[in-house]
């Protein structure tokens, strides 16, 4: 199945901001004619040369800069079309001029993310692998850079395409049953069949219940503070920003609007919210702020449920770190309701390192493998894997060879849009939408 995209496209595949290089990607199937327009005869292929660019080589018209000029005949190159980079001085000036040359000779502006998806239908790459490309472009941590690197590289992807061989081979089996229905199989066919599916639901159920970790790691990890006021929830963000991100006073009811700050943990991306302190309010404002608060309580990976030693709370959200601040002031309790109490005091600075500790071990525990699969990282995959898991477990129910077949079938089916490998033209547009432009 080859692609050619009607258009050649060019984008700026460097950033935007202000650099030394500048490099402008084309692809698409004018490119040869385009780069001999621009810069006289193609080059060695895949080879960096140092060529004059200008509005018109044939014509040695208007010299627009000298650049480094790399061409990609296709198919080995990224889109697996034919296509050329220029390493341009990244004056303004220069990459306008080029952008206008390119549009003179017939090329026009990428979409966002139009590359990859060049890439995914010449069958460079398969979805998962376009996706990780879109997440190690926006990759701000070690965690997240690590991770989408291996679903590039195509972690992932295998693990799905082993389970869909599997499936393919039981398929086999059971359409051997649904074809010759009056021959005398042995019995062991159609056990080792409900074996086969039993072992894949398995893996699958493995693969699902490690949950969120993935999509964790790549967008982060969300501590919501929560507690009555004055606990110092805003001063702990404070810490924890190091900065005066919010206004801090000795008046309870000071945090209205919540506010998030974003960081890193143990390598992790982790967004901390503060929010109003919790309480009963005849403030419209503040009863507001305390809707709000337990909207990201309930939204939060994971709470930091704090209070000041002279107010201990009677009960602990479920999972919450527990954190009693102002030792300075009074003793804080060992536990409260069966959870240990971080003791600190963000006046002296006592226990914060501790509390750094706790926190990066359970950004840890909130994202690490258990399984040592690769993690799925986005809510499609998960859907995907628990579409195909529901056929199985149909599957397994159904005693009919024709109905059995029927739900293998669709579950193969939910495997092959997780990759790309079936029907998936209505996802395109809402994946590669969210890709850059340039990419
Ligand atoms: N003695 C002492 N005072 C503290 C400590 N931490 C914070 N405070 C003070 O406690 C007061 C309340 O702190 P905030 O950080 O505004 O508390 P909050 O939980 O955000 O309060 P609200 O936004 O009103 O819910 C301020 O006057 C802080 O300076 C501490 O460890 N010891
Ligand atoms: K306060
Ligand atoms: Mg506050």
């Amino acid at each position: 199945m080859g692609y050619q995209g009607e258009d050649t496209i060019f984008a700026l595949s460097s950033g935007v901001e202000r650099a030394a290089i500048a490099v402008l990607r084309v692809s698409g199937g004018e490119s040869a004619r385009l780069l001999v327009q621009l810069c006289g005869k193609l080059p060695p292929p895949r080879q960096a040369v140092l060529r004059r660019i200008w509005q018109d080589a044939t014509t040695r018209d208007n010299l627009l800069d000298e650049a480094l000029v790399l061409w990609f005949p296709g198919p080995r190159s990224y889109t697996g079309e034919d296509g050329f980079e220029l390493h341009l001085h990244a004056g303004p000036a220069i990459i306008q001029a080029v952008s206008a040359a390119l549009v003179d000779h017939g090329a026009r502006p990428a979409e966002p993310g139009e590359f990859t998806r060049r890439a995914f239908l010449n069958g460079r790459m398969d979805l998962i692998e376009a996706e990780g490309v879109a997440d190690l472009v926006n990759a701000e941590t070690e965690g997240q850079r690590r991770q989408a690197l291996a679903q590039t590289e195509g972690a992932l992807s295998r693990m799905y395409d082993g389970w869909a061989q599997r499936l393919k081979r039981v398929l086999a089996f059971q359409e051997a049953l649904i074809d010759f229905p009056d021959e005398d199989l042995p019995p062991e066919v159609e056990e080792g069949i409900l074996a086969d599916i039993a072992s894949l639901i398995a893996d699958m159920e493995r693969h699902i219940a490690e949950g969120q970790r993935g999509e964790r790691i790549r967008r982060g990890v969300v501590f919501a503070i929560t507690g009555p006021p004055n606990a110092g929830k805003s001063s702990l963000l404070n810490w924890l920003a190091d900065r005066d991100a919010a206004i801090v006073s000795p008046i309870a009811g000071t945090t209205r609007d919540a506010l998030e700050i974003v960081g890193s943990l143990a390598g992790i991306r982790v967004t901390f919210v503060d929010t109003a302190g919790l309480r009963e309010t005849e403030d419209e404002i503040e009863a507001e702020g305390v809707r709000r608060a337990l909207f990201h309580v309930k939204q939060a990976d994971c709470v930091i449920q704090m209070f000041a030693a002279d107010d201990p709370p009677q009960t602990v959200f479920a999972n919450a770190v527990l954190v009693g601040n102002k030792t300075d002031i009074a003793p804080v309790p060992v536990e409260i309701a069966g959870v240990a109490v971080v003791p600190i005091s963000l006046k002296t600075a006592q226990g914060l390192d501790t509390l750094r500790q706790m926190l990066e071990d359970r950004v840890r525990a909130l994202t690490a493998s258990s399984s040592g699969m690769p993690l799925l990282t986005r809510a499609r995959h998960s859907a995907g894997v628990k579409d195909a898991c529901a056929c199985l477990r149909e599957a397994m129910r159904q005693d009919w060879p024709e109905m059995r077949g029927e739900e293998l079938r669709l579950a193969m089916r939910a495997l092959g849009r997780l990759t790309g490998h079936v029907g998936v033209e209505d996802l395109l547009d809402a994946i590669f939408g969210q890709f850059c432009i340039g990419k």
